[in-house]
């Protein structure tokens, strides 16, 4: 017996104390690897934190995954009562961003960009919620069973949480029932090409399928998102005739604003349906990345005037770069609708700098660098779409300083606004009962985006922020009150969550 007493009490001494102290410590680290936070009860303290009532030096307290309160200055010695405090000193600390625009091309090509590369890099770009766009991977999002695949891939899979469109097509637009299925099994809401997408799975549709789609989604209170282009009779590829294929100016000769600002004229006559009283209300629609700041922002204002339920996205390369800039063979910046003048880039940051334009997505569209013909330069026949996920923070910020862009704007842009879209209620905001899904960085902090940069994108070359100088650092992301990034590392089990509607 006492030779037991000897042998056993002391470990099993050790063992509980040890099992105490993880207890009032909250961890979790140790045995989820979810965070790098050893606690569940914290306090993020800082000079700068933007609330939905201002920017405040104070704390925000983080109990499990959410937020459960945010104290000003003056209330610091609550702080004291318990919790771990971490101490950002004047680092802004804001919602972590939501995307509600990317391509993560899981399953099927994965090789392009796949749920861990895609989502480790939105984690360190301070992006905490996206929603993936329901073509490129394989099969496209277009029913309840590809829906049920790509929530597969996605699990275990994602460092931050991933929510899905889903496709409306040809195929399932004049079936309410197909449709109504893929709505319930989850995804946010639907979106539609109006010209050719690139991916033969994904065809096109017509102003017929959309409006059977708006009708739908009525009933469920989502939104379809719309790539606004359609083709003209003037921009057959025949006529490009003789045209160098390596010239930019080639590539937007054939994508005219008036591609984009015939689409969003024939959305407009239904996007009326969602007015208040209207055969669709309760559906809404969105305009995806929109290039044309000229005629096609005027219909839209229109239709807002109107009573439309429309809203309108950009993206960071359109604000970014203008096409005196990019140079002969240089497709990295090949997008569509295409980056257009200076001119435009200024009216852009104008509509939304004054809320014209509502909110900022990155549409991330990356594909293998063969495909993107970097070396070959031909604009005419790589693959469109703009490599940036991890980037679209300090490139808002960089190019926005000189706009006279505020914290305020950016958290609206970046969070509130998305959220609004993709029905998250508890995210896009630092206030109490939201998730603790928080980035926190230096807005003064500049970096090259060389070599030393730690990126986690799949194929960094593709992108045409490479070598960029930028300013407006990510030092941590939380999410779900997990800390999952922190200065190049992140947390080592995949916790994000897949958002179901
Ligand atoms: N298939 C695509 O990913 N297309 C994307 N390509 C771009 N934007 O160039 C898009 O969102 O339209
Ligand atoms: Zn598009
Ligand atoms: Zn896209």
């Amino acid at each position: 017996m006492e030779v037991l007493q000897r042998k056993i009490l002391p470990p099993l001494t050790l063992l509980s104390s040890f099992l105490l102290y993880y207890y009032l410590n909250g961890s979790r680290t140790s045995h989820n690897g979810c965070s790098l936070l050893q606690h569940s009860h914290y306090w993020i303290k800082s000079k700068r934190i933007v609330t939905p009532e201002g920017i405040i030096a104070g704390a925000v307290e983080v109990k499990g995954q959410k937020i459960t309160s945010v104290l000003k200055e003056k209330d610091w010695h609550e702080i004291s009562k318990g919790g771990h405090v971490l101490e950002y000193g004047e680092a802004v600390v804001m919602p972590g961003l939501i995307d509600v625009h990317a391509h993560l091309d899981d399953p099927g090509r994965s090789d392009w960009e796949g749920f861990p590369s895609g989502t480790k890099a939105a984690a360190a770009g301070g992006i905490t919620t996206l929603v993936d766009m329901p073509l490129n991977s394989f099969p496209s999002t277009v029913s309840e069973e590809t829906l049920k695949l790509k929530i597969k891939a996605a699990e275990k899979n994602i460092y931050v949480d991933v929510g899905f469109w889903g496709g409306l097509v040809p195929g399932n637009a004049f079936n309410s029932s197909y449709l109504e299925a893929l709505l319930q099994a989850g995804v946010l809401g639907l979106k539609s090409f109006m010209c050719p997408s690139g991916i033969n799975d994904f065809p096109m549709t017509d102003i017929s399928h959309i409006k059977a789609g708006l009708s739908v989604l009525a009933k469920f209170g989502r939104p379809l998102l719309v790539h606004a282009e359609v083709q003209l009779d003037s921009t057959k590829e025949s006529d490009l005739d003789g045209d160098d294929p390596q010239s930019y100016y080639t590539y937007l000769k054939s994508r005219p604003p008036l591609m984009e600002e015939e689409a969003i004229r024939q959305l407009l006559t239904v996007s009326k349906d969602t007015s208040p009283g209207g055969p669709s209300e309760g559906a809404h629609l969105h305009v995806v990345h929109l290039s044309d700041a000229s005629s096609s922002l005027e219909l839209i204002e229109e239709a807002k005037r109107n009573g439309h339920s429309i809203t309108v996205e950009t993206c960071p390369h359109y604000l970014a770069f203008s096409a005196e800039e990019i140079s002969e063979g240089d497709t990295r910046f090949k997008c569509a609708p295409p980056i257009r003048d200076a001119a435009n880039k200024e009216k852009l940051w104008e509509a939304l700098m004054i809320g014209k334009i509502d909110m900022l997505s990155s549409d991330h569209s990356p594909t293998v660098p063969e495909l993107k013909l970097l070396g070959d330069g031909n604009f005419l026949s790589a693959w469109g779409g703009i490599s940036s996920l991890q980037f679209v923070l300090p490139v808002t910020w960089s190019h926005g300083r000189k706009y006279g862009v505020t914290l305020e704007q950016m958290v609206r842009w970046w969070g509130e606004k998305p959220a609004k879209l993709a029905g998250q209620q508890l995210k896009g905001a630092i206030a109490i009962g939201s998730y603790a899904d928080i980035v926190v960085w230096d807005p003064d902090k500049e970096f090259y985006l060389d070599d030393n940069y730690p990126t986690f994108i799949k194929h960094p070359s593709i992108s045409p922020y490479l070598g960029k100088r930028l300013a407006g650092k990510v030092f941590a992301t939380f999410l779900r009150g997990n800390l999952v990034y922190k200065e190049g590392k992140h947390a080592r089990a995949a916790c994000g969550v897949t958002i179901l509607a």
